[in-house]
């Protein structure tokens, strides 16, 4: 009997266009006077197509690698799928609200690891009482503290890594339907990157689906068995992370 899969993200001819306010081609006095006296539409604004009719289907225990060039709709895409950026065309669904955890996630600098595990965590909608429990486990997992006390330091005294670091940790100790990893495994080194993808594998265990945008392919390589690789906003092959990974290696050192 074949088996039923569950669907926890439907993404369907999804289109995302910015539009840049202030964006003028010409932006001399001159073009100004034209502007007005042609009192034609603002040409100071200008669009950014960055998603083009994107479709694919996510299923619970799946973990989907995102990979492209620079500028390739990647981010945008993931916040689509968080629900923070509204589709110009198309539609997203999702089973339940999912999470982005990003590089710039919201960290109050001027606070403690520690007071921003706990405000983290009751973001996400922890219980108090569980929040209390597992804020040193928290803690722990990211590591912060092993060279010191850097979990009652200010979160503006930690380096770049650490701060990814302790935010993948926030986000993992919650069970996520939907987790959108946004380059936050980067920044971190060896050792925690192991911990990071085994917990990863465990949200997927749990029936969660987890999507991974890196430009560290081995990262992918490690984590996901399903890839997306997206190109100028539009997906360019959507299948098994080797089969992937090898034409774009293949795509990148033809460039
Ligand atoms: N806030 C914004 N306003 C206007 N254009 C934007 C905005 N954010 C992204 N873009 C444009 O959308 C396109 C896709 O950008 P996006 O950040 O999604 O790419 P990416 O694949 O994540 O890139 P990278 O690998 O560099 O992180 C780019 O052309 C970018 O210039």
């Amino acid at each position: 009997m074949a088996e039923t899969r569950i669907p926890t993200v439907v993404v369907d001819d999804v289109h995302i266009v910015y539009r840049v306010h202030g964006a003028a081609k010409d932006n001399s006095p001159l073009g100004a006077l034209r502007r007005i006296a042609s009192r034609g539409p603002s040409a100071t604004v200008r669009e950014v197509h960055a998603v083009k009719g994107v479709s694919f289907v996510a299923h619970e225990g799946e973990a989907v690698g995102l990979i492209g060039t620079n500028g390739s709709g990647k981010s945008t895409l993931l916040r689509a799928i968080a629900g923070l950026l509204p589709a110009t065309k198309g539609a997203v669904y999702t089973k339940g609200q999912p999470s982005l955890l990003g590089v710039n996630a919201a960290m109050m600098a001027d606070l403690s690891g520690e007071r921003n595990v706990v405000l983290g965590c009751l973001a996400m909608g922890m219980p108090k009482g569980e929040v209390r429990t597992k804020t040193q486990e928290i803690i722990d997992f990211s590591g912060i503290n092993e060279r010191g006390d850097f979990s009652s330091l200010p979160m503006r005294t930690y380096s770049s890594g650490m701060g990814a670091r302790l935010r993948f940790s926030i986000a993992a100790a919650k069970k996520h339907e939907v987790l959108l990893i946004d380059e936050a495994l980067a920044t971190g080194d060896a050792k925690f990157r192991k911990r990071s993808e085994d917990r990863v594998r465990e949200l997927r265990a749990g029936a969660g689906t987890v999507f991974l945008v890196s430009h560290s392919l081995s990262s992918v390589r490690d984590t996901c068995e399903r890839t997306i690789w997206l190109e100028s906003g539009v997906i360019r092959m959507d299948g098994p992370t080797d089969e992937v990974l090898a034409a774009y290696e293949e795509f990148s050192t033809a460039k």
